[in-house]
């Protein structure tokens, strides 16, 4: 049976490791702050911005959230980033993707400050992490993906590792920061010919599909690392994640369950993001 790789323990770690940084800063007369804005009403959207304000207001981060009509105007929608932009309370500014049909996201996204990009929307953030820079700030849910297996020790380097799915929030950027460490990445998406031929080859293997029960144990190799980024809803009305997480684990050497796994880490990426993001505005070191 496979290792469960905990993001709730990873969650933890990093939690008193940004608490800690939030106790120094406040020593110095400052306070994060971090403005989630939504467009709408996606229950995903509003599920992540729950336990983003949850898990951030416990960390010490001043939140705020600006909840706009589905028929906000692009110009309106212009005007909050640019008064987010400019605003010295605010240090990270998070948009919930998808934006409602009438607003072009390639507008909003150029717009959002580099500085307080936190989730990676701009392109100027999203050419660093191609090129391997990481100055900037990397989506947060990839992000996690790094921190578990950072945590648990797991080294992709030279290893063949295998990531299903090319979105722009998870599959794009994650390849490329697996290649950054030296990772040989293939990436598989929906017209990969022989996809468990293919997946198979992984010795580690990332799902980020966005499609419940997906990848099962005829698509994985024995002893084979299997970290599981989606979050989906089965019949039930319960969570699982893309990969079937009962057939698989036997055969798995570790595996992220879902939920407790990499969806647990990325809402404290996000406040560790936001700590990055006030100490680059602030010079501090
Ligand atoms: N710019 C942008 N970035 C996003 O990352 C983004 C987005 N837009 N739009 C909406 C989707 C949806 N999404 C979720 C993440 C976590 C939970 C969630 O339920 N998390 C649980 C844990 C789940 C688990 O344990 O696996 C929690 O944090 O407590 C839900 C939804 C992010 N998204």
């Amino acid at each position: 049976m496979a290792k469960i790789l905990d993001g709730k323990e990873v969650a933890a770690a990093l939690k008193d490791e940004l608490v800690a940084e939030v106790d120094r800063l406040r020593k110095q007369g400052i306070t994060p702050g971090l403005c989630l804005v939504m467009a709408g009403s996606r229950p995903d959207s509003q599920s992540y911005i729950n336990s983003a304000v949850k898990r951030c207001s416990s960390i010490g981060i001043d939140c705020r959230v600006k909840k706009l009509p589905e028929d906000v105007t692009q110009g309106d929608f212009l005007k909050i980033i640019d008064d987010l932009n400019t605003d010295p309370k605010i240090n990270g500014i998070m948009v919930m993707r998808p934006l409602p049909q009438y607003i072009s996201e390639n507008t909003i996204k150029y717009k959002i400050s580099p500085e307080k990009d936190v989730d990676c929307l701009n392109p100027i953030n999203v050419s660093k992490v191609i090129s391997g820079d990481d100055d900037g700030f990397a989506p947060c849910t990839p992000a996690a993906v790094i921190e578990i297996l950072d945590y648990y020790g797991i080294k992709v380097e030279g290893k063949r590792t295998v990531v299903i799915g090319r979105s722009m929030v998870v599959g794009r950027p994650l390849a490329m920061m697996l290649l950054a460490r030296n990772a040989t990445v293939t990436i598989c998406h929906t017209r990969t010919r022989n996809l468990a031929e293919e997946t198979k080859k992984g010795e580690i293997l990332i799902a980020a599909a966005g499609k419940a029960k997906m990848v099962t144990k005829d698509m994985v190799s024995n002893g084979a690392v299997v970290i599981d980024v989606g979050i989906n809803f089965d019949e039930s009305g319960k969570m699982c994640g893309d990969v079937d997480f009962d057939s698989v684990c036997p055969i798995a050497s570790s595996i992220t369950p879902v939920p407790g796994g990499v969806g647990a880490v990325t809402s404290t990426v996000l406040a560790k993001h936001v700590i990055e993001a006030l100490k680059l505005q602030k010079g501090i070191y």
